[in-house]
């Protein structure tokens, strides 16, 4: 099966004085379907792999290949399309229209990726649908609860239907019930095959997900996990990089 990323020897530096080494060699893969989680202190690289992985950035050296094809060099019109056609994003900045309503952020998110009116006229609805804001369809994106803007920017990252999806904290803020809805949608996600990739200090995200590595320094440390339904550290060690099926989901906190 082929990886949606792989990472080979990336490597970021910035060319600063004197420059900063942000990614060190960097491999990593990330299997359809699977959920991982990266972690790792603050200036240890994560934004830095997110904007890699995201084709808002790119390696200084080493080769990232996205669904098989290597972009780590490809031009700025390239990375703009592949962008679009595959990748959704659901960072801290969360590209919510604060003016806008919950069925215009989806909308204008459809158009933006060129998705005809004929075809937007019924995602709309059925993408609000499935994050639970039907009832909130008409109210403004600014006067959404910390929980509802969430979801309205993962509906607005997958209504294009990408396969990978990159988020930033997305329930950094929220309290667990809300943070559940939002590790929900992106279980559904998961199941149909697109690969998650998500940079937390929250542990229940953590948790959560399949495999979670750490970002020390720009370097990955692989990790284990130390949820209950997850084998004891040490027993399994973690699993080879893009060969991770996806994982049962964890047991739901009772209600
Ligand atoms: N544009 C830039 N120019 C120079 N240095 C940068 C730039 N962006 C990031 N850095 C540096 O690169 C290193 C990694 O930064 P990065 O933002 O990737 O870390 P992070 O793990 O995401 O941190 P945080 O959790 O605080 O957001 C840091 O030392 C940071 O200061």
């Amino acid at each position: 099966m082929t990886a949606v990323v792989e990472l080979e020897s990336v490597a970021r530096t910035y060319d600063v004085d004197p420059p900063v080494h942000a990614l060190r060699g960097v491999d990593l893969a990330v299997a359809p379907g699977e959920r991982l989680a990266v972690l790792g202190r603050s200036g240890s690289g994560k934004s830095t792999l997110l904007n890699v992985v995201g084709l808002l950035d790119r390696p200084t050296a080493g080769t990232y290949r996205l669904e098989g094809r290597d972009v780590s060099r490809v031009g700025e019109r390239d990375r703009d399309a592949l962008r679009a056609d595959a990748i959704g994003f659901v960072f801290q900045e969360s590209h919510v229209l604060g003016h806008r309503t919950v069925a215009q952020n989806v909308w204008l998110a459809l158009m933006a990726a060129g998705v005809p009116r004929t075809d937007r006229v019924w995602k709309v609805p059925d993408m609000i649908g499935r994050v639970g804001l039907a009832h909130r369809a008409d109210a403004l994106g600014r006067l959404l609860s910390g929980g509802e803007k969430q979801r309205l920017a993962v509906a607005r990252a997958v209504v294009t239907t990408p396969r990978l999806l990159l988020a930033d904290e997305p329930t950094g803020n929220l309290d667990a019930d809300n943070a559940r809805g939002v590790l929900d949608l992106f279980d559904e996600q998961a199941g149909r095959g697109v690969a998650v990739l998500v940079i937390t200090h929250d542990e229940r995200t953590a948790a959560w997900a399949d495999r979670t590595v750490r970002l020390e320094d720009g370097r990955i440390v692989p990790e284990v996990p130390a949820g209950p339904a997850r084998p004891a550290a040490g027993t399994s060690g973690a699993t080879a990089a893009g060969t991770t099926a996806p994982g049962p989901m964890p047991a739901r906190p009772a209600p």
